[in-house]
């Protein structure tokens, strides 16, 4: 049986920007299995939003699939008509958007605003909808339910909030559960909270999630498998021990260099422009890119990935195939 929640293989995206056209995400895969919490990583702009954008259909309206597929449970979502989609979305996939919390509606009780999903999927009577809220509530971990149901989002903490969208993401209870950077504005205590309580619903409703991070110190904690993303590519894939054991691509060693230590004052993750990579092969294969700017020509060269030792995956140059484009 086929236990992947979601494949995604050989994704292209692209976005019209002044008359030309740029690709944004090149021959992306993916894959989730059930249970698994699987972490992609990689620095601002390296293709990570636009790739789990491309799974909801919710891509900017000047990007568009170039290539590829994205299967859920088996059913092809490239192709879905909209109507359809609007059944998954927040049903049976749902996303903790990045900056999410400032989309809570002000002018609306957090209680009733968390009920939308099950209200618009109609998976629970009108009448029961506010019980169900409480629930959720609880859930998520507040003491006082009832009091928070009635409150507006701005008399709540940041990390209050960020649970209320959290328990809007597991309403409908989704079999998968996208969450992009799900605790950047919060501070280290609240972050750790968020993320136990995305495990604890994974686990205990089977579920899967797709976590979207630039931490290496959340992907040691939280997940199974790890993709790292760089310029639009997977250039390195393995299990999170693996990973760490054995990092492969000088890309992945410096996000695993950079962890955040509070002991030496380190708090975020420099731009890949401030690192000086020392290698630039391994056992005679060139890494690809091998140049570390964002200059799109340096990722367009044919490129793909390598399986190094068992189920782990580097990106090389592909020196067989000279052509540019990428097929
Ligand atoms: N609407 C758009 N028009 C043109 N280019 C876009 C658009 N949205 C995203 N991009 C480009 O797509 C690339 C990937 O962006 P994406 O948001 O997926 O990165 P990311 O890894 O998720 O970064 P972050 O962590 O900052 O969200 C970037 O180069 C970005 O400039």
């Amino acid at each position: 049986m086929d236990q992947h929640i979601l494949q995604i293989k050989n994704l292209r995206v692209s976005f019209n920007k002044s008359k030309q056209k740029t690709t944004a995400v090149n021959d992306v895969s993916l894959q989730i299995e059930v249970g698994q919490t699987v972490a992609l990583i990689g620095e601002s702009g390296s293709g990570k939003s636009i790739t789990s954008l491309s799974v909801l259909q919710l891509l900017p309206s000047n990007g568009q699939v170039e290539k590829g597929s994205i299967t859920f449970n088996g059913k092809e979502l490239l192709k879905m008509p909209e109507k359809e989609m609007l059944e998954i979305r927040g049903n049976e996939i749902s996303m903790i958007f990045q900056d999410a919390i400032a989309s809570l509606n002000p002018s609306m009780k957090v209680g009733v605003q968390i009920t939308e999903g099950l209200k618009y999927h109609k998976l629970v009577p009108k009448e029961e909808l506010k019980t169900e809220a409480l629930q959720l509530l609880e859930q998520v971990g507040f003491k006082n339910p009832a009091q928070v149901y009635n409150q507006y989002p701005d008399q709540l903490s940041g990390g209050m909030k960020q649970r209320i969208l959290i328990a809007m993401a597991i309403s409908c209870k989704p079999k998968l559960l996208i969450a992009d950077e799900p605790t950047t504005a919060l501070d280290v205590t609240i972050q750790r909270q968020v993320l136990d309580l995305i495990d604890y619903y994974k686990t205990d409703l089977n579920a899967s999630v797709l976590l979207i991070t630039h931490d290496f110190g959340v992907v040691a904690e939280y997940a199974d498998w790890v993709y790292v993303m760089l310029g639009g590519h997977i250039v390195e894939s393995a299990d999170v021990y693996t990973i760490f054991k054995n990092p492969v691509h000088p890309y992945t060693k410096a996000l695993i260099g950079s962890i955040p230590n509070p002991e030496n004052g380190q708090e975020r993750l420099k731009s890949i422009q401030d690192y000086t990579f020392e290698d630039t092969s391994y056992n005679g294969k060139k890494f690809a890119p091998a140049t570390y700017t964002y200059d799109s020509s340096s990722f367009d060269a044919p490129s793909s990935l390598v399986e190094v030792e068992p189920m782990h995956y580097v990106r090389f140059y592909d020196v067989e195939r000279k052509v540019v484009a990428i097929g």
